[in-house]
């Protein structure tokens, strides 16, 4: 298959099926002899399209009289990112590969109308009248950024709008892609030696000394990464883990880990000594904590198949520490993940999941032994999901308090409002929007 082809097939599944873009697009990828130059092509145009479906569907809005079926409309999209965001590909070709490829697998009288679309965008761009800032802020935010409503209601009710505005920009970069050296199986420098006896380029991590941005292309089929040297994690997810601080020895639940990247670095810290217990809702999810259990050489981790919005009796007063690393909107991540922006949440929805987020942190809360500490995470931006959370968890648990956070932080992350709490962002750390909060339970 061409990678037109493939970038259409992948986007027809996400779009269709809600299926997550990363997963179909190795899916898709795995069977495939692609040259690199077409793996990257590929890729850029199934992201991108999913990154700018709202730019693109607005201008589309103004050379199509009513919205053609799904179908017509990707090979649209694709056709209109190439135009817009792919400066390598030339305009004919944009047009007459993708109006081929539409041909091929959706016959000529469709093909036709996608061709006679793009063309006439081609000719005549001007129609486009973009929204004007001064009078429509929110539509004017979600077509210049290409955001779903509710990302932009959620940054406009958190920051002012210039912020609001840098933030959007922001999570549409592409970021490097950071790994965790593993250090159960080798040493910091000596990993670095190793990547220059390989003449793989690296650059240190901007806060953690287990961080590095190696640049290796896919990961996954790397020998690196086979031998389980290394994670894939970003630096703001690492810091969830530094921030509970486990010790060797300790008895750490860690109450929403899958996959178990966080779950795999709290058993680094620890030296793989003491006991990680990792709970998750879905059975195989919790197959992907044992199957990286396995590649980094981790013993200590526990699994266990649970609700964590219930409290599992067996384990009441018995961790040192506990994680509530819960699911969330995920905002913060957007630009790993951009299908994040396809999700169109109600507000009842995001209500739901505010609570069960509540419910999630009071369960943990009973695992916590006196004197012990429980770090609240998620990876998304706003307080409906974090401070708000806190707040109200602390005022109906008298006996826990907020650690100070700005002395759990490595020296160069700057937080700059409230040091109760830490609000990475990309904008402002150059890494995954997360939020972080550390209680300690006094009595
Ligand atoms: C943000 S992800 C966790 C990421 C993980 N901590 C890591 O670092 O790799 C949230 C996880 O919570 C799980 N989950 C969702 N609802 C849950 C529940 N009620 N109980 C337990 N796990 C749940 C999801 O399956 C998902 O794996």
């Amino acid at each position: 298959m061409k990678p037109r082809e493939i970038a259409y097939k992948i986007l027809q599944e996400v779009l269709s099926k809600e299926a997550y873009a990363n997963i179909t697009f190795n899916k898709y990828l795995k069977g495939q002899e692609l040259k690199e130059i077409d793996r990257g092509f590929t890729k850029e145009l199934v992201f991108g399209v999913i990154e700018r479906k709202y730019t693109l569907d607005f201008i589309l809005s103004f050379f199509v009289k009513k919205a053609p079926d799904l179908k017509t409309m990707i090979f649209l999209e694709m056709g209109l990112y190439q135009l817009l965001y792919m400066d390598k590909v030339p305009s004919y070709a944009a047009i007459n590969e993708t109006v081929n490829i539409a041909k091929k697998v959706l016959g000529t009288k469709r093909a036709n109308f996608i061709n006679a679309v793009l063309r006439n965008y081609e000719r005549e761009k001007e129609r486009v009248i973009f929204p004007d800032k001064e009078r429509d802020l929110k539509q004017y935010l979600k077509v210049t950024y290409s955001y779903p409503e509710w990302i932009v209601e959620r940054l406009l009710n958190n920051y002012d709008e210039e912020k609001a505005e840098e933030l959007l920009k922001s999570l549409n970069e592409r970021p490097e892609i950071c790994y965790r050296v593993n250090t159960l199986k080798i040493d910091i420098e000596d990993f670095k030696r190793l990547l220059d006896s390989y003449g793989i380029a690296y650059k240190k991590g901007y806060y953690l000394e287990e961080a590095l941005y190696i640049d290796i292309k896919n990961p996954e089929s790397h020998q690196l990464y086979k031998e389980g040297l290394i994670y894939i994690q970003d630096e703001a997810s690492m810091l969830v883990s530094k921030t509970l601080n486990p010790k060797e020895g300790d008895t750490v639940i860690d109450v929403c880990a899958a996959p178990g990247g966080k779950t795999t670095h709290i058993a680094q810290l620890m030296k793989n000594s003491g006991e990680v217990i990792a709970f998750d809702l879905h059975p195989h999810r919790l197959e992907l904590i044992k199957e990286n259990c396995k590649r980094l050489g981790i013993t200590n981790v526990k699994t266990e198949v649970f609700d964590s919005t219930f409290v599992n009796e067996k384990y009441l007063e018995k961790a040192d520490k506990v994680l509530a690393d819960v699911p969330c909107t995920g905002i913060g991540i957007i630009r790993k993940k951009p299908d994040i922006k396809l999700k169109n949440y109600t507000r009842k929805e995001i209500s739901e999941l505010i609570e069960t987020q509540y419910k999630i942190l009071d369960s943990s809360s009973k695992y916590v032994k006196k004197g012990g500490f429980l770090v609240y995470s998620t990876c998304t931006i706003g307080k409906e999901e974090n401070q708000n959370i806190i707040m109200k968890f602390l005022k109906e648990h008298p006996n826990f308090k907020l650690v100070d956070i700005k002395v759990e932080m490595p020296s160069g992350l700057s937080i700059e409002t409230d040091s109760r709490y830490v609000q990475t962002t990309p904008l402002e750390h150059e890494i995954d929007g997360f939020f972080i909060s550390k209680l300690r339970r006094i009595k």
